[in-house]
């Protein structure tokens, strides 16, 4: 594993208005491994990967990229360090082809037509560098893919552009058995060449499977982040449910402030 970080957010603070949704937060994904980001419905999952993603502004806290302090004030910030998300929702559109999708916004030109042969080279090696072998045609539309096939077109995306962290939001949310094993394979084939991983799930089994370490949300604080094999379902579903498992998490009894934040200052969850 390694030591130091690819992404480290130190003391991150995030409201809307008086509701605090994110405090004093602290997280770290490192290249090479999935990190799984967990946590309840409203924990601030999606509130702390939109912080990382460019899309909200921090109010308070620091983000260090490669060992350099940096600011996130966009997502055109966040794509210049390598940082892409694949939403649940996917945003591949139904009635363009593989390659469009992959390209989409961001198509390659010669002139003023478009390269397609240049794009088309581009997507195939990708999905190749993936091993990805399910997809018989890049021109075939992407309403003709399975849900994993989209999911895997969804992610050959995201690593189309020299991207270093990956954050992937509940990729088998939709799927059957067959096809997240397929997608939990992909997730830890990014991870083995050398991107640094981060997994948004709901689902444990997929998070034992995958993940390297387990980073705990918990009413807006990061209650815990450990690796995989440091601790058990158990503690992990007792961490979301509860904020603390023994040892780890919180110190004091969380209580809500009537905005569904628990209070400053009540975490151990620091990160190893
Ligand atoms: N734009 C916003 N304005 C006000 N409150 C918000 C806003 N976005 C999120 N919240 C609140 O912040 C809290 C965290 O929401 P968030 O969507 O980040 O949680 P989550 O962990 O991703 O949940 P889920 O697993 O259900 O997607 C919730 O209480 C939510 O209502």
């Amino acid at each position: 594993m390694s030591a130091t970080p690819l992404l480290e957010l130190r003391g991150i603070d995030k409201s809307f208005g008086p509701v605090q949704v994110l405090r004093d937060v602290a997280f770290a994904a490192y290249p090479g491994e999935v990190t799984a980001l967990v946590g309840d419905n409203g924990a601030g999952k999606s509130t702390l990967v939109k912080c990382i993603s460019g899309i909200y502004s921090t109010d308070a806290g620091q983000f260090i990229f490669d060992g350099q302090p940096v600011s996130i004030h966009s997502p055109r910030d966040a794509a210049s360090l390598g940082i892409e998300v694949v939403y649940q929702d996917l945003a591949l559109c139904d009635n363009l082809d593989i390659v469009q999708n992959m390209f989409l916004g961001r198509e390659k030109r010669r002139g003023i037509v478009l390269d397609e042969p240049t794009m088309e080279q581009m997507a195939a090696e990708t999905l190749a560098g993936l091993s990805v072998r399910t997809v018989k045609s890049l021109r075939q539309h992407v309403s003709s893919l399975s849900g994993g096939q989209r999911q895997t077109v969804a992610i050959a995306k995201a690593v189309l552009w020299n991207s270093r962290l990956v954050i992937l939001d509940e990729p088998t949310a939709a799927l059957g058995v067959a096809q997240t094993a397929q997608v939990l394979e992909l997730v830890r084939r990014l991870a083995d060449n050398g991107l640094a991983v981060v997994l948004i799930s709901h689902n444990m089994n997929d998070v034992f499977a995958v993940s390297d370490r387990i980073a705990a949300l918990y009413l807006g604080q990061m209650v815990a982040q450990v690796k995989t094999t440091d601790i058990t379902h158990a503690q992990v579903v007792e961490l979301i449910t509860a904020g603390r498992s023994g040892e780890l998490g919180l110190v004091t009894e969380p209580a809500t402030n009537g905005n569904g934040a628990a209070p400053a200052g009540s975490t151990t969850g620091g990160v190893s």
